[in-house]
């Protein structure tokens, strides 16, 4: 037997992110969320622009809309409620962060961002398609911003005790290209009592495309229960004035 990667053991302790990304230990379940991700993410992409004949364009939306039926909910959802089969994916954050929308391989939604991590550097490997795009040919600077969030969310863990994002400045400083790989760089830069700082950039090859700055503030970790109870609640409200 081969020895194991040390470089790979260190990232599958070190964050539940990339924890979340490995193919291992995953139930049935967890595997098919994800293979209906990629097909509807590919699905997606190839639409943007589709050459589909405008003849055919309804009898596309036709079967789309019957197929939407058989996922149709009663009301909103988040995916915390998906954590109730967290113990079969390995763990309820890993399930959780395998609904990212930036990183999610259960995502449609999410390009996705495979985030490694090294002693201090994270590194964030995507390729944008067609759907991301903001000025011709290029990635939306929303989407820029939000690959930042998690980038330098995730570089923030290694202040060790990691928070939500407080702010987050972004210099664009070149068009970011579309269907290029882009490596996206964050560090955790110092920790001020509850505040980390954090900086990063999103390179296409040598050329810097953005940079950015995230200041993260370390919370009680029960905010997120309350969080998702503050959501049940809402839902619930919302139930009863409907009823
Ligand atoms: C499971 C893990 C998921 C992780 C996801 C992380 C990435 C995300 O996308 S998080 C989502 C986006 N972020 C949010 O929704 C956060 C919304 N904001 C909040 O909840 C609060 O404002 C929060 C938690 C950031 C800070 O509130 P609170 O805990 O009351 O801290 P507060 O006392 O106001 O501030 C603490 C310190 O941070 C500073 N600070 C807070 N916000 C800012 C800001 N925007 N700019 C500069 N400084 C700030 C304060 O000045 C204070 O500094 P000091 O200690 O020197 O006086």
């Amino acid at each position: 037997m081969s020895d194991p990667d040390p470089q790979q053991s260190m990232e599958a302790l070190a964050s539940p992110r990339v924890r979340a990304q490995l193919d291992e230990d995953l139930s049935p379940r967890r595997l098919a969320l994800r293979r209906i991700a990629a097909a509807n993410r590919l699905l997606i992409e190839d639409m943007v622009g589709t050459q589909v004949d405008p003849g055919d364009l309804d009898a596309v939306a036709d079967e789309l809309e019957a197929l939407g039926e058989r996922f149709r909910h009663d009301r909103p959802r988040s995916t915390y409620e998906g954590m109730a089969e967290a113990a079969m994916a390995g763990g309820a954050i890993e399930a959780f962060f395998d609904h990212s929308p930036l990183i999610g391989l259960a995502n449609p939604l999410a390009p996705p961002i495979r985030i490694e991590m090294g002693e201090e550097l994270v590194t964030g490997r995507v390729t944008f398609g067609a759907v991301y795009e903001g000025p011709p040919g290029c990635v939306h600077g929303g989407f820029v911003a939000a690959a930042f969030d998690e980038v330098l969310g995730t570089a923030q863990t290694y202040s060790g005790a990691p928070g939500m994002t407080a702010r987050l400045k972004v210099d664009y400083r070149s068009p970011t290209p579309l269907h290029v790989p882009l490596v996206i760089e964050g560090r955790f830069t110092r920790r001020e009592g509850r505040k980390i700082f954090t900086e990063g950039r999103i390179l296409d090859g040598d050329t810097v495309t953005a940079e950015a700055e995230g200041l993260f503030v370390t919370i009680d970790p029960t905010k997120f229960r309350e969080l998702a109870e503050g959501f049940d609640r809402r839902i619930a409200g919302d139930q009863a004035d409907d009823a």
